[in-house]
């Protein structure tokens, strides 16, 4: 009984948000239109529109979306039927099903047809939010600027304390990729809203792929690898603007960050242990290498919580200030930065970085191997568990 509570509790964490996308309107499915034929830039066209949705269209909307572009993609599904407890995927797999042999074309016109009522349903993020240039556009969870000699990636997911998911860490490494070769400066990480980042979202435990848990742990562990090394190898200066709460993940990359300005609202917390896992990105050699392994013990093994103004006194942050003149303080600071010759900055951070990446990169595969195995053990899986039924939080 116990089990299937999770589950169930676990299911409806899936899409998080859908208790509160009941109202949302009914979308009619034209299953039998056959007066217009999509072709196929039709089809890709739409499935690019369905990334620039703003709003959330729900849980049934979305198995319809995903059973149609299955069909339309690989035809009827013949995959094995997952598990009683594997809810998520469970639910993907009947609504796939539910098709039967339904003719890919067809597939293809309804899910442009699904696709087209929905934008005009609910609103489209295709306009550039106020305050972002164009660069900003083509990302789902970051918003990407470039000006005064500045690149700034904001995380994008306030109303999920910025939660790193799957598409998150694939878009910050593009845009770090990006950065990298654009013409500015200095490149700037924050968070949009009252956090900066509660670290990684823990509904990616959730998407189990047929392979299980396994090879969810191993794709998880393949991802991380890349995304610290991104971080590892950045050659520009990379500054993080803490603008509030920083867990996990988001703390320990700090150490690979060249200055790190924090508002006085800013904690810092690797809540680890409690989470049955263990430290990553690359914290397990920078942490004590900035703050002594004693005070690197006290945040990764005991997870104690430090304000910003004991970050700042272990070195972890280069200097706080009072959010009240946080952001004018730090961006007139930065743009000043930004003046500054771009190639010296990059050859001097290159001097006195490039001596530990070969060892940063070893860490790195060391931490990544480290958490595999954790992501599979009881204590990790039940305390995320926990999280996801509400029985805890940080
Ligand atoms: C593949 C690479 C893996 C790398 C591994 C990295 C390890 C880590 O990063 S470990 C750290 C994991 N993070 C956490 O354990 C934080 C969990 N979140 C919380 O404890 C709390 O949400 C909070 C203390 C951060 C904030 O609490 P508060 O009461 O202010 O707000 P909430 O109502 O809880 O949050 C609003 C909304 O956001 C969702 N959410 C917040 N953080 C996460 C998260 N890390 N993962 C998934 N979802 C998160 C929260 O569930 C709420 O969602 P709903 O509005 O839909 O209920």
């Amino acid at each position: 009984v116990a089990m299937a509570y999770l589950a169930w509790r676990l299911a409806q964490r899936w899409w998080p948000s859908s208790l509160q996308v009941i109202s949302f309107p009914v979308v009619q499915l034209h299953l039998n239109r056959t007066a217009m034929r999509a072709s196929q830039k039709d089809f890709e066209n739409a499935v690019n529109q369905v990334k620039l949705l703003k709003k959330d269209p729900g849980n049934e909307v979305k198995l319809k979306l995903y059973a149609l572009y299955k069909q339309a993609t690989e035809g009827p599904c013949n995959m094995p039927k997952p598990g009683v407890f594997d809810l998520i995927n469970k639910a993907k797999w009947d609504a796939w099903n539910a098709l039967g042999s339904l003719p890919k074309e067809t597939a293809r016109q309804n899910y442009v047809d699904l696709v087209s009522s929905l934008s005009s349903s609910l609103e489209s993020s295709s306009q550039v939010e106020p305050g972002t240039d164009r660069k900003s556009t083509g990302y789902e969870t970051l918003m990407v600027t470039s000006e005064d000699g500045i690149t700034k990636i904001m995380l994008n997911r306030p109303t999920k304390k910025n939660a790193l998911n799957v598409e998150m860490y694939h878009e910050i490494m593009h845009a770090l990729k990006a950065a990298s070769k654009d013409d500015s400066a200095i490149t700037v990480l924050t968070g949009n809203g009252d956090y900066y980042s509660s670290g990684n979202d823990l509904t990616n435990f959730t998407d189990i792929p047929p392979g299980g848990v396994e090879e969810k742990a191993k794709n998880g562990a393949i991802l991380l690898r890349e995304f610290v090394g991104c971080f590892i190898d950045f050659p520009k200066p990379l500054i993080a603007v803490v603008n509030g709460p920083a867990v996990g993940i988001s703390v320990t990359l700090l150490g690979l960050f060249d200055a790190v300005y924090a508002s006085d609202r800013a904690t810092f917390h690797t809540p680890f242990s409690h989470l049955g896992q263990s430290p990553e990105g690359c914290s397990s050699y920078t942490f004590p290498k900035i703050m002594s392994p004693v005070k690197a013990i006290e945040m990764l093994v005991f997870g104690k919580k430090l304000t910003a103004g004991e970050a700042c006194a272990q070195g972890l942050v280069t200097e706080v200030f009072p959010d009240s003149t946080f952001q004018k303080e730090v961006w007139t600071r930065l743009k000043a930065f930004a003046k500054l010759p771009a190639n010296a900055m990059r050859i001097s951070k290159e001097i006195i970085r490039n001596r530990e990446k070969e060892k940063l990169h070893a860490v790195n595969a060391e931490e990544c191997s480290v958490l595999q195995g954790r992501w599979l053990s009881d204590e990790c899986m039940n305390a995320v568990m926990n999280f996801l039924s509400r029985k805890s939080k940080l």
